[in-house]
């Protein structure tokens, strides 16, 4: 290492990274001219509909897996200790929901984008309120998904910044633009081995560096990063089980049960139970995944202990610190550095692709087709050139991104908070609240929004140094850590606890989702009531889930056990041919299947858009 700290690459490293592009694009290309060739938009958006669940739970694991977490999660754990670690309990009820309310919904209604479903729920100007939120959540994502491994890659490598940028960009839009969904989920099951195996690699060789397992644990331990469970209910405290566990909850919702990018994976699965099964397993998937991240952040301290390349200056951000560690310690195994570069760029190409294609199939069904009539070629074509256009803008995004300098794991878990948690509440308000209006559903997303960029903004402004005295980390009367930058244990007492406005500026980022869409769904409701609510026999058929009739159902089970022999209505298993997803024309059979699984009061069945 030169007295810079800088680390250079050496050829197998590069080759490497080359061959990870490389194999990602054969990928692309393989389905782009196999199969259907990818000639219509049944094909391109939802693979058929015949995917199996193991390469579909991996790619929902990948989809929101970006290089963020690859390098975020251990720069957290290695600055604030394993708190963070807690978000796994978030996995739980934020897969178990999915899995049991959303998919039985939005895969009987046989949509063709989540969208649709706001349009047969409420009407059409909500369905374009809640694709264009969307967009805006996505874009500004995949600006971060994109520069993080490049901005990492670029300080500590001298790897050339916009020439990764670009190299990412080019190789995901044209394996998504040519492949389809069927080339980014199997990309991202190759993504996702790779992202695996480098990360395994890396702590397997920092683990040795500390002097082996015993000498790492009893470093970590006395270094105090193995945080014990934290219960402290201050909802202004960055990380407790509290904002992680039940915080972590509303933003698993926001991304696996109602996120465009998750749910056309589910609707891409063969049959119903196949899209269950893969929600099902996500769960070790992401628990594998947390674990990973975490034990980086240990190996890391173990390692560095507290004088960190940080404080030697060799890098500017906590978020560099990873690459740094890499290169530190895999300097002396050729081609290791470049695994690990391959794993972060993998971790970033499966995450920018399946928003790629996600846009391109919302702007599609949602925006460009209910208006204009066109052939199945020209929409499959136009679909394309979207997926290409994104790709230009996710680039842009990238730049917008450099200017904004906050560490790259909030900023991704702020933007699903503050997009993804007003989405949530009105995908809430639609499916648990029969009463729920058009109205109020609009107003309510837009009162969703203005509380997220309100507190998210101020949020943020109150945390710039100008407008608060920053005391020295060691006095007790810290200001509250809203930035959450902090890197030793904060003392907040309770004379400088946040009040009023203050206390809501300096919320925990993590409860952003929850209060987001919580708001969404009050403003709602009081909405709805102030002009009409709507009547339960005006719901469309299978756009309400009824809370009622299953907490009763449950609860007749636990009274009378014998009757659970009986099968329930709800869970009427439609036969066979009746289960296929997508393809088939709807009959009244699968409607009044449809029907007796989701609401009592149903009227006839309003008109589907026939699915795509
Ligand atoms: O990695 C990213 O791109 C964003 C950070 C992780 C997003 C959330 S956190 C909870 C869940 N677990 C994951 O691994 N990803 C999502
Ligand atoms: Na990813």
């Amino acid at each position: 290492m030169d007295p810079t700290g800088q680390k250079y690459f050496t050829i197998i490293d590069y080759v490497i990274f080359a061959l990870l592009l490389v194999a990602s694009m054969a990928i692309g290309l393989y389905y782009a001219f196999t199969g259907g060739r990818q000639r219509t938009t049944q094909e391109f958006m939802y693979a058929d509909r015949s995917m199996k669940c193991l390469p579909l739970s991996l790619s929902l694991m990948a989809t929101f897996q970006s290089a963020v977490a690859i390098i975020g999660t251990p720069a957290e754990v290695y600055a604030n200790g394993t708190q963070y670690w807690f978000i796994g309990c978030s996995y739980i009820l934020g897969l178990l929901i999915p899995a049991h309310i959303f998919i039985p919904l939005f895969y009987r209604l046989h949509l063709t984008s989540v969208y649709q479903y706001l349009e047969l729920r409420f009407c059409k100007a909500v369905r374009i309120c809640g694709t264009v939120t969307f967009i805006f959540q996505m874009v500004i994502y995949m600006g971060v998904g994109i520069y993080t491994p490049a901005l990492a890659l670029n300080a500590v490598t001298g790897f050339h910044l916009w020439g990764a940028v670009l190299a990412t960009g080019l190789v995901c839009t044209l394996y998504t633009a040519l492949g389809g969904l069927k080339a980014v989920v199997w990309t991202d099951v190759f993504q996702t081995v790779v992202m695996f195996t480098g990360q395994l690699a890396v702590i397997i060789v920092g683990v040795h560096q500390a002097g082996g397992l015993s000498d790492a644990w009893v470093k970590v331990r006395d270094g105090g990063r193995i945080s014990g469970i934290d219960l402290n209910p201050d909802p202004t405290v960055r990380h407790t089980f509290w904002t992680l566990g039940v915080g972590g909850v509303f933003l698993m919702l926001s991304l696996y049960g109602v996120n465009q990018a998750q749910v056309q994976r589910y609707l891409s699965s063969r049959t119903e139970k196949e899209a269950v099964m893969s929600c099902y397993m996500v769960f070790p998937c992401l628990q594998v995944a947390l674990m990973l991240s975490c034990l980086m952040g240990l190996v890391m301290y173990a390692c560095y202990g507290n004088n960190s390349p940080l404080e030697q200056q060799y890098i500017t951000s906590k978020d560099q610190m990873v690459l740094y560690f890499v290169m530190d310690m895999l300097q002396n195994f050729p081609g290791l550095p470049g695994l690990f570069v391959a794993c972060l760029f993998s971790a970033s190409l499966s995450t920018i692709s399946s928003a790629f294609n996600s846009l391109a199939t919302v702007t599609m069904v949602d925006l460009i087709k209910p208006h204009y009539s066109m052939t199945e070629a020209r929409a499959t074509l136009l679909s394309k050139m979207l997926a290409l256009s994104y790709g230009i803008i996710c680039v842009a995004m990238a730049y917008l991104v450099h200017l904004m300098n906050s560490s790259v794991l909030q900023a991704a878990l702020s933007i699903f908070g503050m997009v993804g948690g007003p989405l949530l509440g009105l995908f809430c308000l639609g499916i648990f609240f029969p009463c729920a209006n058009s109205i109020g559903a609009v107003i309510g997303l837009a009162a969703g929004l203005v509380m997220s960029f309100w507190v998210g903004i101020g949020g943020f402004l109150s945390r710039m140094p100008s407008s608060v005295q920053v005391l020295p980390l060691n006095s007790t009367n810290t200001v509250p850590a809203a930035s959450g930058n902090i890197t030793g244990p904060a003392v907040i007492d309770a004379a400088s606890r946040p009040v009023g406005l203050n206390g809501l500026y300096s919320l925990s980022y993590m409860w952003y989702s929850a209060l987001n869409s919580s708001t969404v769904v009050l403003i709602g409701l009081v909405i709805s009531f102030m002009t009409g609510p709507t009547k339960g026999a005006d719901v469309a058929s299978g756009t309400v889930y009824p809370v009622m009739r299953t907490a009763q159902s449950l609860l007749h089970k636990l009274v009378k056990p014998s009757a659970c022999c009986t099968s329930p209505p709800e869970h009427t298993q439609i036969d066979g041919h009746k289960e296929m997803n997508g393809n088939i024309k709807e009959d009244a059979g699968t409607e009044e299947e449809t029907e007796t699984f989701l609401t009592s009061n149903a009227v006839s069945p309003v008109e589907h858009e026939t699915s795509v």
